[in-house]
């Protein structure tokens, strides 16, 4: 007789909150290319092999007709597309013709007949160009099929499922099924990789870094996932599985005012990338837009957007937010944000170069023109605008930033303070500007040296490091000096323990995506202003990002309670 495992506790970090109950899907690991040069058996069946080829192209064909069949839109135009690609006869026959005169195995034979016509459609430009991706995925799949692996990406269920995964492409996460996607546990990742960015902007609760889980779990484990303690919980007992039900049944609203137990104002804003996402903040009473990452309308191009396309993307957000603050960073170009009109693609170190404010040097055209689009738009709008750059690192940048906006009537001029230098001399720059908005995701980069794209730092890349804490409550002071308020617009924001820290720090606004305002506004609801503070010293004087996370979460009860 089969006993049930005993509860397991694999603890990692939450990256967004809520819970789930439900059982475990593996994603597949990456298919990796068969070694070069692998050849038949001297006795082999030549005919055979190439035989299984054909065989795998049906097989694929078929797989991806079917999921086309149960997807809509574009996703289902994509899915048929992607299977003409696999039964097209010209890459069967090529790599046949490998099997057959070259003696590769099968594998190796597909592998490098799509190359070739991934190639081939490349070296054509334009949309055939767009079509290699297609290819490389059929390629995947048939190669899968050959060597007796599941299919690559998402695998196909009927019920919902937990995916656990060593990591996953920010990519996968953005076109995850949410209806049947219920959460995402990764052994690896950090939680400001794009990863854990998307999966909390889209409400997938999620827990990365959770060490060996996939080791662990097998297809169909029932999982508790916890996405704001860091929890994943294997074969839960009845009364655990109860519990996060009663809790992940809980469904909070904020109020859109913000406030500490006693009563302190706290701004609770909305990130905002798309100008059409504008109107989902407004819908969930997001007191104003902390940040608008105008990024959106830049990318993807071979040269900047008209003032009159600009004007008209400003305006639909201000409107969003008639009579309320919004807070609109200029072009954010370079890094993780490459735009090929501004930004060189040879630099060594892109984070640490031309990116940010920085491009206006060699571009001061493209900011200027920015400054016009936004002038106007503020002007034909109700929205109290507030502009502010990115990348600020010196006085000098933020004294010269301040002046271009007053040149276009923007009198509420203000810097992010994501690189150390501008937390560490908050107070001077803070003589000119009108605010500053702390990015946590590039402070805890630049801080920490960790490249917030990089997966093998990624345990380094934690705003809960007690080095970037103390970055905030430099910038804080240099905020009380000058009299001006200092918010907080990176992830750390929306995290709501460590919301709570960043209050106790002095900050006087947080800005997040809109899903996360319910749970960071009911933390803060319950605590009051002499307890952020309290928690805040805590943080402050913890050895690590864990020390500090764990200690704030264990004197913080009112997170269990709320199921966060
Ligand atoms: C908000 C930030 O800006 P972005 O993530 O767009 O670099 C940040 O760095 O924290
Ligand atoms: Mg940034």
């Amino acid at each position: 007789m089969s006993s049930t495992p005993p509860p397991t506790v694999v603890h990692g970090l939450g990256v967004s909150p809520g819970r789930v109950v439900a059982p475990a899907v593996l994603m597949p690991s990456p298919v990796t290319e068969p070694p070069s040069g692998r050849r038949l058996a001297p006795n082999a069946d030549h005919a055979a092999a190439a035989e299984r080829i054909s065989q795998a192209s049906e097989r694929v064909r078929a797989a991806l007709d079917e999921a086309a069949d149960s997807a809509t839109g574009d996703a289902a135009d994509v899915l048929h597309a992607t299977a003409a690609i696999a039964a097209d006869p010209t890459l069967v026959a090529d790599a046949v013709h490998r099997v057959m005169d070259d003696h590769l195995v099968p594998e190796r034979a597909v592998w490098e007949a799509a190359e070739e016509v991934a190639a081939q459609f490349a070296a054509l430009g334009g949309l055939f160009a767009e079509r290699t991706r297609d290819i490389h995925d059929v390629r995947d799949r048939l190669v899968a099929d050959l060597t007796g692996r599941p299919a690559p990406g998402v695998p196909q269920r009927d019920e919902p499922f937990v995916l656990v995964a060593v990591d996953l492409a920010p990519a996968v996460v953005a076109t995850l099924d949410t209806d049947r996607v219920l959460a995402i546990a990764t052994s690896a990742g950090g939680p400001t990789a794009h990863t854990a960015i998307l999966a909390r902007a889209r409400g997938i609760p999620a827990v990365v870094a959770a060490r060996g889980l996939d080791q662990q779990v097998t297809d169909g484990d029932l999982l508790v996932v916890d996405g704001g303690a860091g929890t994943v919980t294997l074969h839960p007992d009845d009364e655990q599985v109860a519990r996060a039900k009663a809790l992940a049944a809980v469904e909070r609203t904020f109020d859109g005012d913000g406030r500490t137990a006693d009563g302190r104002r706290v701004e609770l804003l909305a990130n905002v990338g798309a100008p059409a996402d504008a109107e989902a903040a407004a819908a969930a009473r997001a007191q104003g837009v902390g940040l608008f990452r105008t990024e959106f309308e830049f990318l993807d191009r071979d040269e900047a957007p008209g003032i009159d396309e600009q004007v008209s993307a400003y305006r639909q957000v201000f409107a969003a937010f008639a009579g309320r603050k919004v807070v609109i960073r200029t072009l954010d170009a370079g890094a993780d944000k490459p735009m090929p009109f501004l930004t060189s693609d040879d630099e060594a170190n892109p984070a640490l170069g031309v990116r940010g404010l920085r491009t206006a040097t060699a571009h001061p055209d493209v900011l200027e023109d920015q400054l016009t689009a936004i002038a106007r738009a503020a002007e034909a709008e109700t929205a109290d605008v507030w502009v502010m750059a990115p990348m600020v690192s010196t006085v000098a940048e933020a004294g010269d930033f301040v002046a271009r906006c007053a040149r276009h009537g923007l009198s509420t001029a203000g810097v992010m303070v994501e690189v150390p230098s501008a937390a560490l001399v908050a107070d001077r720059i803070l003589a000119h500007a009108a605010f500053a908005s702390i990015g946590t995701n590039d402070l805890t980069q630049y801080a920490m040296a960790a490249d917030r794209l990089l997966g093998a730092v990624a345990h380094l890349s934690d705003a809960w490091h007690p080095a970037v804490l103390r970055l905030v409550a430099e910038t804080c002071r240099g905020g009380a000096a000058q009299g001006r308020p200092v918010g907080v617009c990176g992830e750390a924001a929306a995290v709501p323990a460590l919301a709570v820290v960043l209050v106790g720090l002095g900050v006087s606004s947080l800005s997040m995506t809109p899903r996360a305002l319910a749970d960071v506004a009911a933390v803060l609801q319950a605590t009051t202003s002499q307890e952020c503070a309290r928690l805040a010293g805590l943080a402050l004087a913890a050895e690590s990002a864990e020390d500090a996370r764990e200690t704030v979460r264990a004197a913080l009860p009112v997170l269990a309670e709320l199921g966060l």
